[in-house]
């Protein structure tokens, strides 16, 4: 899967992208768990990660370093704050784009501290030089800077202290073997299942103060797209409903109510995701139907409905992506609560008029 997608630019402005917006980022630095024993869910990474870390602790040495791959709003700048805190150790924050040169990164590396995390958020995406360089930097701690230009240039090697570096990529399979094999840990990060983004939902009201029913968060979890980023989105959103329409409580009610009114359905599809699920069903009798027919039909780009909505319907099993064009499965039918034409009574097509569109978003 192209993790990316759900980082194009028009899945910015929605409520379910799952790239931070704006008022999500003063937010998420209060809500962000501070140990490994308040991260939810992961319980692989957290289990080998724990091992890797109190192992390099036992030996008073730096822990190696460490490869997070996994869809945005998952928990990877969380997780690296927290291995900066299982360590004690102070930790520098930067991504790939912002390292255009070599230079930048030998700037970066030579002043570090003793010990320090490095993040490398995106680190698919910087320059081929800065790569080149990190190779060396990881494995033996010390980088030739370039003095000069052409035949007189001159390489000075310069020693680094011992760091960890934390890299952090949306996509693994785009890194160069040379580079992911110098990572001596690397964690795959999954989506998250209702009951641990349930979890995430508890913790993070409690820290915004805001009183919520287990089936408030039951109902919040289930269209938070199994990303925490999401959850904690949709809950601030929600909380401002209760407040203002009700006494402040979140129960199941509100929740499905105040997600009503952002048009979120039950599963966290968003408006622009059942307008593709609605034209495949309706106007093309479940398809297959070809990309640009049915962004035309949706009044879309190709690449909006291909990158922002499409991504998360195949991964919900609504629409499959064919050689012969977009196809709806049964579950789209099921879940816009329409008949698929071959089963409709004889003489009937599929009754496009008949939805079940008020249960979508709940009660
Ligand atoms: N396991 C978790 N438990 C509790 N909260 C979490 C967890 N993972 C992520 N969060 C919350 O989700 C938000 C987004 O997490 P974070 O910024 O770490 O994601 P990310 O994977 O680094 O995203 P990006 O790839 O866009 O940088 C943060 O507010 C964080 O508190």
């Amino acid at each position: 899967m192209n993790w990316d997608d759900e980082t194009a630019p028009a899945a910015e402005e929605r409520i379910v992208g799952a790239a931070a917006e704006g008022d999500d980022q003063a937010v998420e630095a209060a809500l962000r768990p501070k140990d490994l024993a308040e991260f939810v869910g992961q319980e692989k990474v957290r289990q080998q990660l724990d091992l890797v870390l109190k192992a390099a602790r036992q030996r008073g040495a730096t822990a190696d370093h460490v490869l997070l791959s996994g869809a945005p709003g998952l928990g990877k700048t969380t997780l690296s704050m927290i291995i900066a805190a299982e360590m004690n150790a102070p930790i520098r924050i930067t991504s790939g784009p912002a390292i255009q040169h070599a230079g930048d990164l030998a700037a970066i590396l030579s002043s570090l501290q003793e010990g320090e995390i490095l993040f490398l958020d995106e680190i698919h995406r910087m320059s081929r030089p800065a790569e080149e360089m990190l190779y060396m930097a990881m494995e033996d701690f010390r980088v030739d800077v370039i003095v000069g230009k052409g035949p007189g240039a001159t390489a000075i090697p310069l020693e680094l202290p011992p760091f960890t570096l934390v890299g952090a990529t949306t996509r693994a399979g785009l890194l160069p073997p040379p580079l992911r094999d110098r990572f001596g840990f690397t964690a795959h990060m999954e989506f998250y299942d209702p009951a641990e983004l349930q979890r995430v939902i508890h913790r993070s009201a409690g820290l915004l103060d805001v009183e919520i029913d287990p089936d408030g968060a039951a109902e919040i979890a289930g269209r938070s797209r199994g990303t925490p980023r999401i959850a904690n989105r949709l809950l601030r959103r929600v909380r401002d409903y209760a407040q203002v329409r009700a006494d402040g409580r979140i129960t199941r009610e509100i929740a499905a109510a105040a997600l009503r009114v952002y048009e979120v359905d039950s599963r966290g599809l968003d408006r622009l995701d059942r307008a593709v699920l609605e034209a495949l069903l309706k106007l093309f009798g479940g398809g297959p139907v070809g990309l640009s027919t049915l962004a035309v039909a949706v009044g879309e780009e190709r690449e909006t409905v291909e990158e922002v909505a499409e991504p998360f319907l195949v991964r919900e099993g609504l629409l499959a992506r064919t050689p012969r064009g977009r196809v709806a499965t049964p579950a789209a039918w099921a879940h816009l609560g329409l008949v698929p034409p071959q089963a409709a009574p004889p003489g009937g097509a599929a009754r496009p008029g008949a939805t079940g569109q008020q249960g979508l978003f709940g009660t």
